[in-house]
């Protein structure tokens, strides 16, 4: 037995510097006496790690994510892949289809009274009356009002980069994307009331804080999550009342913004929102658009990091675009260069379908559904009321459609392979975008009735601040060393943000 012992620890390489150890245990073993307790425990203890290592580095590629906090999405498009097209969730790799009914108690509160708590006829109702703010027509109309807080942000970020030596982009683009969803969907404005969009924004932040808390004071965080969500709704009802007594004086506002535009919205019966109505419908937009529009540009902005030659290839593109189409009278982009923007956008496609902030979506079956897999393997019942998740992360990453799925690589969205069906739904007319792909093929933004309706609108966001920072500004990796790993804990981001060096170009 210690022969074996000391064989099984000596095909263990973390083990070689304990060998000594291990040889003096085994040779004590032999001749045994209660004086030789402590080296045999300390060579007990010293297998143990070489067992755990050995484990470990053997061990499920998902539970090792789970060990780590990193985030590998190839790996678990692959897992899916291999699995099947339906496979039971079983909590780790967390993609499949799971039985539980409905939605979670907390969500159910959370998004009560806005589209995202409606189903059927009431959901198209509210879908057709919020689509009226996210059409061609009406985005183009926020184009001015983007620009502006783009470059408040932008020199913001020059000054602090100046001040500190570098700007964390990781952050700094939450606070962008957190100022455009405030400014546009809840009129808040930064440059004339910091401190009360700031008291808004803080609101906001402990609402989030009740999404993932943790286990101990989980109900705690919860009540306070809604508390903060019931503040913000009251104070987003006072600015939209604020705004009906200016309506009435003739006042007219500065910028077009989607709350002006719900204000004034009617469905096809005559009905528009009530002030209560469009408030709890705002404070979900932002959350359905700020951090999902903020992780994508992080993770954009950390591509880009990584390809300096895709930098270049980006400002001759905006080089050009400047020169075929002219800006406006206060030198901004117009419509006309969002949508000839064909490197960044298939730039942008390819970070969305690498780096999709959702990696599953779910769904509830109207009926009993049988699913009879391809291969003739067994059938399987999925039952009426069960929720489905639809794996983002698999159909993204599917090999069959996207040929080598984890390499980077926009020029795949160049080709016009890719432009088979459309991605849109019918209430989005937006001619933005060279390429299209069925969603069902590229699930980012979800597909079928409930597809995001602020995709449009995210893109439209993107490409302005891509656009502008690549034309306007320089930014290069403080530390090029630092590998920039997608990591889910204790954020989901990147561990030490995206530190970078922001200044206007010459
Ligand atoms: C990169 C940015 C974004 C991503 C990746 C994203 C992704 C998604 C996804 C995956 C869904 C679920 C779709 C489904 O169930 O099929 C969704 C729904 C939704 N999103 Fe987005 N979203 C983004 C930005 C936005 C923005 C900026 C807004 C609002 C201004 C927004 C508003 C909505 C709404 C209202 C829904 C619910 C639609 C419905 O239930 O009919 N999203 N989004």
């Amino acid at each position: 037995m210690p022969g074996t012992l000391s064989k099984l620890l000596e095909d263990l390489p973390v083990l070689n510097s304990l060998n000594p150890l291990v040889e003096i245990a085994a040779a004590r073993l032999e001749r045994w006496s209660p004086k030789d307790t402590g080296i045999v425990l300390a060579a007990a203890a010293a297998g143990g790690i070489a067992l755990g290592y050995y484990y470990y580095s053997h061990l499920d590629p998902s539970l090792k994510q789970i060990l780590t906090g990193k985030v590998d999405r190839g790996n678990v498009a692959r897992q899916i892949q291999e699995k099947g097209p339906i496979s039971q969730i079983y909590g780790i790799s967390g993609h499949g289809y799971m039985v539980k009914e409905g939605r979670s108690y907390f969500f159910r509160l959370l998004f009560k009274g806005s589209i995202l708590d409606k189903d059927n006829e009431e959901h198209t109702r509210t879908r057709r009356l919020l689509s009226s703010a996210f059409k061609s027509d009406s985005l183009r109309a926020y184009l001015p009002r983007m620009t502006s807080e783009i470059r408040s942000e932008f020199d913001l970020w020059v000054k602090m980069s100046q001040e500190s030596g570098f700007v964390d982009l990781e952050l700094e683009l939450k606070q962008l994307a957190l100022r455009f969803a405030f400014t546009l969907l809840v009129g808040a404005d930064f440059t004339k009331d910091h401190s009360i969009s700031t008291e808004l924004v803080e609101k906001y932040e402990a609402l989030l804080r009740g999404f993932i808390p943790w286990p101990i004071g989980k109900w705690d965080a919860r009540k306070k999550s809604m508390e903060a969500r019931q503040a913000l709704v009251d104070d987003v009802t006072e600015i939209i009342r604020k705004r009906r007594k200016l309506l009435l004086e003739g006042v007219k506002p500065e910028f077009s913004d989607p709350l002006w535009l719900l204000m004034t919205t009617k469905d096809e019966n005559g009905h528009s929102y009530t002030d209560e109505e469009l408030a709890d419908e705002c404070v979900v937009l932002v959350i359905a658009g700020h951090e999902t529009t903020a992780r994508t540009l992080a993770a954009w902005t950390v591509e880009l990091l990584r390809h300096p030659s895709l930098i270049t290839a980006l400002r001759k593109e905006q080089e050009d675009l400047v020169k075929s189409y002219p800006c406006d009278a206060d030198n901004n982009y117009t419509n006309e260069h969002i949508k000839h923007m064909p490197l960044l956008d298939a730039t942008f496609r390819e970070i969305e379908r690498m780096y999709g902030p959702a990696g599953e979506i779910s769904r509830v079956t109207r009926n009993d559904i049988t699913f009879v897999p391809a291969d003739g393997g067994k059938p399987t019942v999925i039952k009426k009321g069960n929720r489905i998740a639809w794996s983002v992360t698999a159909t993204n990453r599917d090999p069959a459609v996207y040929p080598e799925p984890n390499a980077f690589n926009p020029c795949r969205w160049l080709n016009s392979s890719l432009t088979s069906s459309p991605t849109l739904s019918k209430d989005q007319d937006s001619d933005l975008g060279a390429v299209k792909v069925s969603s069902f093929r590229l699930g980012t933004f979800g597909a079928g009735h409930r597809v995001c309706l602020g995709m449009q609108f995210a893109r439209m966001e993107m490409l302005l601040i891509g656009g502008l920072m690549i034309k306007d500004y320089d930014f290069e990796d403080v530390d090029p060393e630092c590998d920039l790993v997608e990591v889910g804990r204790p954020k989901f981001g990147y561990k030490d943000g995206i530190r970078v060096r922001f200044k206007r170009r010459a």
